[in-house]
Formats: C-alpha cells, structure tokens, sequence
C-alpha cells in the first residue's frame, strides 16, 4: 500500500514514525508545508518528504490527512479534483465530521474518520474507524494498516466525538494522572527519575492486568485492598476528593467542546 500523509505535526509525525518502525507500506509520502518533524525520514528508501500536497495525493492509495480542522477544507479543497474514486481518504482531524469532506471532495469517494493518538508512534495506539456509505468495503484496508499500530475498532460516525476524548485526549488524560502519581512519590522520599520509573512501571501494570485477564477495575482493586489497610484509606481520601467525579467532569467537559469544534 502506499500511503501519504498531509500534515506532518504532532499526529502526523507519530503516524509516519509508527508506520516507518512496523514497515506498513510500500512508499511513504510525507507532506507539510514546513516538514521539519519528518525531514529525517528523507534518507530512509520508499520514504519521500515534500512541500507538494498534490504530489503526494496522486502517488498514494491511501491519503491520511492529518490537519488542524482549521486547515483541512482549505487543503482537501486544493485536492479534490485529483482524488479518484479508488483512493482511501482518511480524515483524522476532530470534529470534522464525514458531510463535511464529503461537501468538498465528494460522496463518491472513499472517505474514512480515523481516531488514533499518539502512541502510534510505538505501535500502543487505541484508534477509532468510521467509514462513510461509499468506503464500506474498504475499513478492512484500514484496520489492516492501523491493527499494525496498535489496536483498532470500527464504530458509527456519531461515536467519533466520544472516541476523541477517551482516546486521543486520554493520552493526556493519564499522563496527568501519573504525573500526580510521580508527585506523590517525590513528596514520600524519592527521587525525581525513580518516582516516575514507579509510576510509569505501575500504570503498566495495571493496564496489563486488566487487558490480560479481561476483569473488571474494581475485581482487581478488592484484590489490593486489605481490610483495614492502606489502599483503601487512600482511595477513599481520593474519592472524597471527587477523584472518579473530577475525571467523568473532565471527559464531559472535553466531549463538550469537541462538540463545539464540530459546529465551526
Ligand atoms: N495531537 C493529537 O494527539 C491528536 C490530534 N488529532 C487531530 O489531528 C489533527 C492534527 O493535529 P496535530 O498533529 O496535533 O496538529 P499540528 O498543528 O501539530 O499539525 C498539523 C500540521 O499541518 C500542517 N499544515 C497546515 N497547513 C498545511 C497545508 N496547507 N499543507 C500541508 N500541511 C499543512 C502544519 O504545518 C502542521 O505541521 C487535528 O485535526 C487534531 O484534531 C486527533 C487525534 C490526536
Ligand atoms: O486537543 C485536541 O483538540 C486534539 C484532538 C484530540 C487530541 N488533540
């Protein structure tokens, strides 16, 4: 498959470096208008770096367009006339919804909304697939791509939104999260690097047990939490502090402005 991306920033660049180390394609076009993330990728065979969008959309089967939804009309808008009806036009851009690429580039095309996040770039990403009417037969194609980084699952359109905040912004979401972990350790008497081997380690391996056994959060909580013990007093003191509340606000707050996103 050859495959091109527009817009080589954050995600972007995470979508080439994680589709460079799993080897995913046949030839890789890089497209930026400044490519400074991706210029080292130049060097590497079947990987070109260019300013020319429209080069890269014609050279690839597969075009992910990985713009700020304050750019992506303008740019898919400058394409359109060249995108076939073969192609595979992803969009990863949040709260751009799937009328609204069909408006510019047409419903005759292949157009599906991709929600990855960062992680990508190694390969952990928990990416989101909705395709429109016309790219029904063509998700397998793209879970064939994203299952290489990581873990993909195909849902209507109207869960996009959700899928953005639970997946792409958690990222954020629970790196906070082990930064405070981090905090806590540092104030309890350790250094800055093992606090956060501590806590990355431990976030590990509580997701890990989770995936591996398929049990409920709280199965395994009952499991930690001696009676009379110390977990239980510090969950406790969390909860009091609206810990689940604090983060269920968050994911509402988050949902309600990508919704607000998707209205400009
Ligand atoms: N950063 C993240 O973790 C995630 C981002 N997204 C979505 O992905 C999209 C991109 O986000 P980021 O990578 O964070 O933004 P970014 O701002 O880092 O990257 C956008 C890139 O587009 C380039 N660009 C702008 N106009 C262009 C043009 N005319 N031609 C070629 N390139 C052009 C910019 O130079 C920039 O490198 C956004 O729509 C965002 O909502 C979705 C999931 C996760
Ligand atoms: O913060 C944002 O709007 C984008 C979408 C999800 C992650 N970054």
């Amino acid at each position: 498959m050859k495959i091109a991306i527009i817009g080589t920033g954050n995600l972007g660049s995470s979508i080439a470096k994680g589709l460079i180390k799993n080897n995913t394609f046949t030839a890789l076009f890089l497209s930026d208008k400044n490519t400074a993330n991706v210029d080292a990728y130049n060097s590497l065979v079947n990987v070109t770096v260019t300013n020319d969008n429209l080069a890269a959309v014609q050279a690839a089967d597969m075009v992910i367009f990985a713009l700020q939804p304050k750019h992506i009309d303008k740019v898919l808008e400058s394409v359109a006339s060249i995108i076939t009806e073969d192609q595979i036009i992803i969009s990863v851009a949040a709260g751009v919804e799937i009328p609204r690429i069909e408006a510019i580039i047409g419903k005759d095309k292949n157009i599906i909304r991709v929600m990855p996040n960062t992680a990508i770039s190694i390969g952990k990403s928990m990416t989101c697939i909705a395709p429109n009417e016309k790219a029904q037969d063509k998700v397998g194609l793209a879970q064939d791509v994203f299952n290489q980084l990581g873990t993909s699952l195909v849902i209507p359109e109207e869960l996009i939104q959700a899928a953005t905040v639970i997946c792409a912004s958690g990222i954020a979401f629970w790196m906070r999260l082990v930064r405070a972990t981090t905090q806590g350790a540092i104030q309890l008497g350790f250094e800055a690097h093992e606090a956060h081997e501590l806590a990355t380690q431990t976030c590990f391996g509580a997701a890990s047990l989770l995936i591996e056994s398929g049990k409920h959060p709280e199965q395994e909580i009952d499991r930690v939490t001696t009676p009379s013990g110390c977990t239980i007093e510090g969950l406790n003191a969390m909860e009091h502090n609206g810990l689940s509340s604090a983060l269920i606000q968050g994911i509402v707050a988050s949902f309600e402005k990508i919704n607000q996103i998707k209205k400009n």
